[in-house]
């Protein structure tokens, strides 16, 4: 299809500010980013794009990964060369998955069912949020897919349980807790726009997600009355109670937190700061993740996620440690600019600039990939002394 048709689908709907920009192909992450800036009502980029406070961890979440060198070797012959990895026993074009955000019928009216086809066409894990705009049903039912399922647990305890039995029902593969939302991170961005969080049909006859105050940020009002802040490492044990499917935890940065994870027997970590939204001045993910995969010693599989924009930084990941990446906002602005198809172009810009690093670096297949490939700040530092 013709891109400007394509485009008119959606992005006619909203105002454009500078309508022949949009006319550009975007080449990478940052342009697809610099795209729907222009095209989504702020109130909703912001949301998407912004971060806890100063923004601090944010920055460094990118930054962090810029500060890391590669170190290729040569003459091997990388005339064939293989992304394709297998992640929690299932094989995937790449050690890339979908993060789970919430709310992708903000960024395009297809929401999470076009995420979903295009991580089926791709051939990549998609982690729906339990914050969906689509329901887990719809979702499921849209195409034939490797999925898993992101809980929050609420305070009404149940709803959280029936959400896990309709993932199970429905297919899905694991359920990944995310344990560093105890109370929604200060998103200032969110506060200034008064942030409405849309009515979401998962929880249609169960519990009211709308939210009305003028105070500020309605998803903050909404979150505070229902995140359960009392959720605690014993609970764990709830929760693979309640469900037959491996259980993963997202959110961990510490080597203490990876042993207690070890401890409780979770099925896996994800190294996470929650895309900066959280904790303002938590390290930067790609800084902690070494000393999380040392915790572990590869009893589980170390999942990552955190300011990945490139391929070089799935390689930087891979090499210190990380089964796979998820990928946040990427693939929101290539749902936003595109729908489905700017949510393939991502994941395939993404792959393919993995698949060149790669060989560029000597590795023909992620197993290739080692730690002597980099060379990080502390790495230089005891170069010197
Ligand atoms: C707009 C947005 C919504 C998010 N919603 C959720 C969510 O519902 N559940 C969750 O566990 N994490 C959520 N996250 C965090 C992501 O799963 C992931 O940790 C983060 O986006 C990774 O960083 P990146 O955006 O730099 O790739 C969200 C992140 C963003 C940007
Ligand atoms: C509805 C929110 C709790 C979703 C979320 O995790 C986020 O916006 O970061």
């Amino acid at each position: 299809m013709n891109l400007k048709d394509e485009q008119s689908v959606y992005l006619d709907e909203v105002e454009f500010k500078d309508a022949n920009k949009m006319e550009a192909e975007p080449v990478n992450v940052s342009e697809f980013q610099e795209l729907v800036k222009l095209a989504l009502p702020k109130m909703y980029y912001d949301f998407y794009a912004g971060g806890a406070e100063d923004q601090h961890t944010l920055e460094e979440n990118v930054k962090a990964f810029q500060r890391i060198l590669i170190r290729p070797r040569v003459l091997i012959d990388v005339s064939r060369t293989d992304t394709s990895t297998t992640i929690m026993g299932y094989k995937t074009s790449a050690p890339i998955m979908i993060a789970p955000t919430a709310m992708h019928k903000l960024a395009h009216p297809e929401g999470e069912v076009a995420t979903a086809r295009a991580s089926a066409t791709a051939n990549v894990i998609m982690v729906l949020s339990f914050s969906s705009t689509c329901t887990i049903e719809e979702v499921a039912s849209s195409c034939n897919a490797v999925r898993f399922f992101q809980l929050y647990v609420y305070k009404r305890r149940e709803i959280s349980a029936f959400m896990v039995q309709r993932a199970e029902r429905n297919g899905f593969k694991a359920i990944i807790l995310t344990v560093d939302t105890p109370r929604l991170g200060r998103r200032e961005a969110d506060i200034k726009n008064k942030m409405v969080a849309p009515q979401l049909k998962n929880f249609e006859g169960l519990i009211s997600t709308e939210v009305n105050t003028d105070k500020g940020s309605n998803l903050e009002a909404f979150a505070s009355g229902v995140l359960n802040a009392s959720l605690c490492w014993k609970d764990i044990g709830w929760l693979k109670s309640i469900t037959s499917l491996p259980v993963l935890i997202k959110g961990v940065l510490t080597r203490e937190d990876a042993l207690r994870a070890l401890e409780v027997g979770v099925a896996g970590i994800i190294v996470s700061n929650h895309g900066a939204r959280q904790l303002d001045y938590s390290p930067a993910t790609i800084n902690v993740l070494e000393e999380v995969v040392v915790a572990v010693q590869g009893k589980i599989p170390v999942l990552f996620d955190g300011g990945v924009r490139r391929g070089t930084d799935i390689f930087k990941a891979l090499a210190l440690g990380a089964h796979a990446v998820m990928i946040g906002r990427p693939v929101i602005y290539g749902l936003a600019a595109k729908g489905e198809h700017g949510v393939s172009q991502v994941i395939n810009m993404l792959k393919d600039e993995l698949e060149l690093t790669m060989a560029l670096s000597g590795c023909c297949t992620v197993k290739d990939i080692s730690r002597s490939h980099l060379s990080t700040e502390i790495d230089r530092l005891h170069c010197r002394l």
